[in-house]
């Protein structure tokens, strides 16, 4: 559903949850801190996670050399460009190339798209995949341009998953399944990392519709984990009340896990996959001078992917929530072991 046109309500109250308590502790904390993983997924689909694995010094060398990528002229930045097309999701994507959104289509239809990207999303990304990946090769920038990237973003790739393993087991722990159930689902090469940009731009475009950040949409993935500098403008939709979004604060030190929609549908949808966007950052303090210039943003983004060959099927703790409902139950609280 696109929900532009929604309004906005400016509390946060997503769950933190604090994985100090899931790794390295007892077995009766690991399954209390994964039931509050889960609980979360089930109600808003995205918690923020504290101590969650990756050194404070990696994600400030990642932004740091992200910066660095994306002060670059842009001729530079187009030595190392998107491929067109949809099949091979690897290398820069300037302003205005990628649109974000949630429609679907069984074709491909010209007009639609057309329409769709009369509004342009203004970002700038660059995506990074396993060196492993057979479908995606990764698209790297010369060597001359900027030396670090490839070396640092190889191995960052491989950090982040580590993270995305943990998280990984709290969930599989949380619903009722062994611990390694869905890790053993994920090799880790199809994975992608996504290093965003927002550049600056005047309030007003964002507040007419007339430019986009990122339009509401849902994640694809098994789930994403993500990173946002102090600037603020990702928001979820509530889930007790569509049309509205919640706006997802940064907090520092803390990453945004959210549930992708291969894994609400793997999980019969108990774990719930829910509609986001980047829109105008929350305070009149972060819109600097006349023509109100909304402060540029950045965030490190780490969609988690199954391997092409795995069997996805329902659940089996979550398969009792589909008896439940067919038996008209009530399915909440019942199906969590
Ligand atoms: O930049 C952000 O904070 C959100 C990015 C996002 O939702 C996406 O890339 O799917
Ligand atoms: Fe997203």
């Amino acid at each position: 559903m696109m929900s532009s046109n929604a309004t906005t309500i400016a509390t946060t109250s997503l769950p933190l949850i604090n994985f100090a308590n899931f790794t390295n502790s007892s077995t009766e904390s690991r399954l209390r801190t994964a039931k509050q993983l889960v609980s979360a997924c089930r109600t808003t689909g995205f918690v923020y996670i504290i101590n969650h694995g990756v050194p404070k010094h990696e994600l400030e060398r990642a932004f740091a050399i992200s910066s660095k990528f994306f002060d670059l002229p842009l001729e530079e930045k187009m030595k190392a460009p998107h491929p067109p097309g949809w099949s091979v999701h690897r290398g820069y994507s300037w302003p205005g190339f990628e649109k974000v959104s949630n429609a679907t289509s069984s074709k491909e239809d010209e007009v639609a798209v057309r329409k769709l990207r009369e509004v342009k999303d203004v970002k700038e990304s660059y995506e990074v995949g396993s060196e492993s990946n057979p479908d995606m090769p990764n698209i790297w920038p010369l060597e001359e341009v900027l030396p670090e990237w490839q070396p640092f973003m190889t191995e960052f790739y491989w950090t982040c998953f580590e993270a995305a393993k943990t998280v990984l087991k709290a969930l599989a722990l949380g619903i009722g399944l062994e611990e390694d159930a869905l890790v053993s689902l994920h090799s880790g090469h199809y994975n992608q990392l996504r290093l965003l940009n927002y550049p600056p731009i005047p309030a007003q475009a964002l507040e007419e519709g007339t430019s986009e950040r990122m339009p509401a949409h849902t994640d694809w993935s098994t789930m994403t984990i993500l990173w946002q500098d102090d600037c603020g403008g990702l928001q979820v939709e509530d889930p007790n009340h569509a049309g509205k979004f919640i706006n997802v604060e940064p907090v520092e030190g803390a990453l945004v896990m959210n549930i992708g929609d291969l894994m609400m549908r793997w999980s019969n949808d108990v774990l719930r996959s829910t509609s986001h966007r980047v829109t105008l950052p929350p305070l009149q303090d972060r819109i600097e001078g006349e023509g109100r210039i909304t402060r540029q943003r950045k965030s490190i983004v780490y969609f988690l992917s199954t391997d092409p060959d795995r069997l996805i099927e329902v659940m089996g703790s979550c398969m009792k929530t589909l008896l439940q409902r067919a038996h008209s139950l009530q399915c909440f609280d019942l199906t969590v072991i």
